[in-house]
């Protein structure tokens, strides 16, 4: 139980602790359980985001943590509470600013109010002590590959090759940037904010800022979306009054750009509880769009002039942003999921009205929910043909285009000369016209 009058640093590393230890137990997201076990520590806002950035690089860097500790750890040492107490304080002693001595004396206290660590003080204390003396050596011989599960490393070489599946898991290592999209006035915004406007029509922050007290976000002049999860409403090309449907659309960065760009939208999202978010971001950015929490596959409207369907997939392209991803998905979930996404395919095809444009989306790396859709839904459908997307319309970015005339945006993608916050989340796109 939280001591709520204790000042010395105990409480974030407590919530880190708890959201890593049940994220990866119970396989579900890490933001989740940050929201789960957050109220009881009661944290102010500084504090939280210590708890945050310790989880994530716990979580980013787990690999490597792991196989650290190992080599400092006799083989007794199984239990998963204790291994986890030892990854937060290694994370901080590894790659965060934090004093070694307030890591390591966080943790003891921390299992000296476990009943079942209470005894594990002098193992906590020498392991990580050793950690902390010897953090450039375990820094430089620490193999990229090592915070990549094995699952992903063998389909990422398989998919992509050695040297680009190499670069990809080295782009997970770094921070991701923040990038927004704005209604309008792309330039004067991005000078305004001191980012930098991207050849894809994204704003790309240099400061890491408190997001919300930046100029433009009360107004809703923008919205935080990644650069690449801006592409797929861009290639559906909206116009004014056009009925729209975005088949997957909360928490509705995707439906902000349709209704931005004067569609009528019709927003569908099977979550009413991430539907209601998106209600609540569309208000703030003064935007109008229809609502309806239903199940995609059971929708009755017809006859759209275009559907946007960012379908619902394993999201290993976010890996930068949710590291937790790595280690709390598997091969299951990529197979259910691209079950899923094909049936989500044949019901937007069966909506859309002759002449109509479907792009279909996923924020996944891999092939089954990406490529291998697209190309299975063209030979299911010989009503549809791909419109190959253009260099122009991805602001250039010749490398994120496949020979099919497809999109794929990886973690490594977009380097910002002189910036070390490179990369854009990973992305397949695939953009089908019906047969007029
Ligand atoms: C990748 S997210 C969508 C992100 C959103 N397009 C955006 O840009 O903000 C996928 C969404 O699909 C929803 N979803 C999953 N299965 C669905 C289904 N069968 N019908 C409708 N929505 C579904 C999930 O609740 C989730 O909000």
């Amino acid at each position: 139980m939280a001591d709520h009058s204790e000042s010395s640093g105990l409480g974030p590393r407590r919530l880190a602790w708890n959201a890593v230890t049940e994220a990866l137990k119970r396989r579900v997201p890490l933001d989740d359980m940050l929201d789960e076990f957050g109220p009881q520590e009661r944290l102010s806002g500084r504090d939280e985001a210590l708890a945050r950035a310790i989880a994530i690089v716990t979580m980013r860097r787990l690999g490597t943590i792991g196989w650290a500790l190992r080599e400092r750890l006799d083989k007794g040492a199984r239990d998963e509470r204790l291994l986890n107490l030892l990854a937060i304080g290694a994370a901080q002693i590894l790659f965060l600013d934090v004093p070694d001595h307030a890591a390591v004396d966080t943790a003891v206290q921390l299992a000296q109010e476990d009943r079942r660590l209470k005894h594990a003080g002098g193992l906590i204390n020498a392991v990580l002590r050793r950690v902390a003396r010897e953090r450039d050596g375990i820094l430089s011989a620490a193999d990229p590959w090592l915070d990549t599960p094995g699952w992903l490393e063998e389909r990422w070489i398989a998919q992509y090759g050695e040297d680009l599946a190499a670069e990809i898991a080295r782009a997970h290592q770094a921070l991701p940037s923040v990038d927004l999209t704005v209604k309008e006035d792309a330039s004067g915004w991005a000078e305004r904010l001191g980012g930098i406007l991207l050849p894809t029509g994204s704003i790309r922050l240099t400061e890491r800022t408190a997001i919300r007290e930046l100029p433009g976000y009360e107004d809703g002049a923008w919205w935080v979306q990644d650069a690449a999860a801006a592409l797929p409403a861009r290639l559906l090309d909206p116009k004014p009054g056009e009925r729209i449907a975005d088949l997957c659309a909360a928490p509705g960065g995707k439906t902000a750009q349709l209704a931005a760009a004067g569609a009528e939208v019709l927003a569908v999202d099977r979550s009413a509880k991430r539907l209601k978010r998106l209600e609540e971001n569309l208000a703030r950015l003064k935007l109008q769009a229809a609502t309806r929490a239903v199940d995609a596959e059971k929708l009755d409207e017809t006859s759209f002039d275009a559907i946007l369907l960012d379908a619902p997939c394993s999201a290993t392209g976010t890996i930068r942003r949710h590291p937790d991803v790595a280690w709390t998905k598997g091969e299951e979930d990529v197979r259910k999921l691209a079950g899923l996404q094909t049936r989500l395919l044949d019901k937007a095809a069966s909506l859309l009205k002759p002449g109509g444009r479907l792009v279909y989306c996923t924020c996944s790396l891999e092939a089954e929910e990406g490529e291998r859709q697209a190309q299975a839904f063209l030979a299911r459908h010989p009503d549809f043909k791909r419109k190959p997307v253009s260099p122009e319309e991805i602001g250039g970015l010749t490398e994120c285009l496949t020979p099919e005339g497809d999109v794929r945006t990886l973690p490594c993608h977009l380097s910002v000369a002189g910036h070390d916050r490179s990369g854009l989340d990973g992305f397949f796109m695939a953009r089908f016209v019906r047969d007029a």
